[in-house]
């Protein structure tokens, strides 16, 4: 039975997926959260917003993602950092996946990745449960009803829950499987609820394509001067450095918070929604995120609530530390409406040091930018990848190693042009630890990386007086408007300077030794811009 909107020359059978149960195909956002509701599959909370569990998953599972690998991709992904399946085992997943899928009811999403028309990307999402639909509607971009009429898609996406992988069957590591098929344009997601997974997986295709295209592809927020798209700012970083909560500016306009391609002429927003972290929200930091997870149809994914108030507890990890809500970036009152911004004038990467070494800003020359986003430093945070349950220093190039298929020079390059192009200024900002290590020091307030990034993105930043860092070489601010002086020397906030120079020597060494990877490929400026 086919319930809902779809190209009738496109439905789930001409794809040769049949035998299902109900098909519901485009459900608008108080349908999905009626039948989740219905479903058994969460709890409708404070204004509307639905309130879900995932059960074991609550983060993303790396280990478990594959790339099928075919003679078409074979010379242009990165193998040693994408785990190949071979072909067959491909086919036998799918077709154990759809028998198991028989008689089920499946909820279909007809979505678009990319704000750019340009660049973008016809994707079907095909889900098992009703509130993963609800998640992929906010999170892609969706097509304007009258289009689903001639909406073909380009790639599929299969997310079955409760269907088991076996690794002898399957060529996978256990009953848990994400796996991307570049030939048939397809990815396979079983055994997890965590919804992060979907919105990811189209961001891997998107860095696979996009480049073989010129297109710069990454793994940061944006937004630009309020009435001025041509002040555009883009924050690259690691999950858990900031991307949502600072893009999210009140003086600002939000592009969105996490995935965006640099093309010529613009920074394009790949998504619709934003994916915010939870963990100790509060109305005073965060304002414009926490009144979201009280609107209509937000996802309120793993945290802990009191079943008779339905107050939420975003101070209480007992499910996770990676809680997050959803939500379409029209619930921020500032975001673009058109995804699109010009290119940018800024480039921050966020970087989350838990060993309280690196100053809360710094200004990077262009070669020194290439040095720290091959490197690609920060701390992973509790939660979001499995297994991580306290800040682990960690270098994931390019900011987002788990989403790139292509080798980093791929990236490397495509950015070092697109800054020489532009003249964009560079700064890497510490949102991690400050007055000591983790577990000595705290966390940096928000308020003054707020303030930090305010005085670099208004351009006053550039007129302070600037101290060359004897670790790392970058320049750093002396003095800026409403930040506690104190905070912007790293090595003054520690009881003890020789401690903090111990420190910062190891991390420097850390560098050193992980940079090695990348001499053989970059040029004599970026080398010599190296530490250690
Ligand atoms: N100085 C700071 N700057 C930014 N975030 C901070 C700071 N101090 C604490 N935080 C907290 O760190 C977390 C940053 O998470 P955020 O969702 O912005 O990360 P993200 O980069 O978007 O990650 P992901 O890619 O996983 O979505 C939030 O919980 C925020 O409250
Ligand atoms: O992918 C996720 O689960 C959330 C996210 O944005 C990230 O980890 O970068
Ligand atoms: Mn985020």
């Amino acid at each position: 039975m086919t319930l809902g909107h779809v190209n009738p020359a496109c439905k789930l059978d001409h794809q040769g997926i049949t035998g299902l149960g109900k098909v519901h195909y485009n459900l608008i956002e108080p349908q999905l959260v009626e039948a989740a509701l219905l479903r058994g599959e969460g709890t409708l909370g404070k204004g509307g917003a639905f309130l879900c569990s995932t059960g074991k998953f609550t983060g993303r599972s790396p280990k478990d993602k594959f790339v099928v690998r075919t003679a078409s991709v074979e010379d242009s992904i990165w193998w040693e950092n994408n785990q190949p399946m071979a072909p067959d085992a491909f086919v036998q997943l799918k077709a154990d996946m759809l028998a198991h899928m028989q008689g089920r009811d499946f909820f279909v999403q007809d979505m678009v990745g990319g704000a750019d028309p340009e660049h973008h990307l016809a994707v079907r999402v095909v889900t098992e449960l009703a509130w993963h639909s609800l998640f992929i509607r906010h999170m892609l971009r969706r097509p304007a009803r009258s289009a689903l009429d001639s909406f073909v898609p380009e790639w599929t996406i299969i997310n079955v829950p409760s269907f088991k992988a076996d690794p002898k069957k399957h060529g996978c590591r256990t009953d848990t499987v994400i796996a991307l098929n570049f030939d048939t344009k397809e990815i396979l997601i079983a055994n997890t609820g965590y919804a992060g997974e979907i919105k990811k997986g189209v961001f891997t295709l998107l860095n696979y394509i996009l480049p073989g295209k010129g297109v710069m592809a990454m793994h940061c927020s944006a937004n630009h001067a309020k009435g001025n798209t041509d002040d555009t700012a883009v924050f690259f970083g690691l999950s858990g450095t900031g991307k949502t909560t600072l893009s999210a500016d009140p003086s600002r306009t939000l592009i969105g918070d996490d995935e965006h391609g640099w093309s010529d002429n613009a920074v394009f927003n790949f998504e619709g929604g934003c994916y915010a972290k939870t963990i100790n929200l509060s109305a005073e930091a965060e304002p414009d995120i926490y009144a979201t997870t009280s609107m209509f149809a937000t996802v309120v994914e793993n945290n802990v609530f009191n079943p008779e108030t339905l107050e939420i507890d975003f101070d209480d990890a007992s499910l996770t530390p990676n809680g997050r809500c959803a939500y379409p970036l029209e619930y921020i009152a500032n975001a673009s409406a058109t995804g699109i911004g010009g290119t940018p004038k800024n480039v921050i990467m966020l970087t989350c040091d838990a060993f309280g070494v690196l100053p809360p800003i710094s200004r990077l020359t262009p070669a020194q930018a290439m040095y720290h986003f091959l490197s690609g430093f920060t701390s992973k945070v509790a939660g979001t990848e499995r297994g991580i349950t306290e800040p682990q220093p960690t270098f994931s190039t390019c900011f987002g190693a788990p989403f790139m298929p292509r080798r980093p020079e791929a990236y490397g390059k495509l950015l070092q042009a697109a800054i020489a192009r532009t003249g964009a200024h560079c700064w890497l900002v510490n949102t991690g630890w400050t007055g000591g290590a983790y577990g000595v020091g705290k966390r940096m307030p928000i308020r003054a990386t707020r303030a930090l990034l305010t005085a670099a993105l208004d351009g006053s930043l550039a007129n302070a007086t600037f101290r060359r860092d004897p670790n790392f070489g970058f320049d750093v601010p002396v003095a800026v408007h409403d930040v506690d002086t104190g905070l912007l020397d790293p090595r003054s906030t520690w009881t003890s300077g020789n401690a903090y120079d111990a420190q910062a020597q190891k991390l420097v060494a850390m560098f050193a030794e992980n940079f090695a990877q990348y001499l053989p490929y970059i040029d004599a400026d970026v080398k010599a811009a190296a530490i250690g």
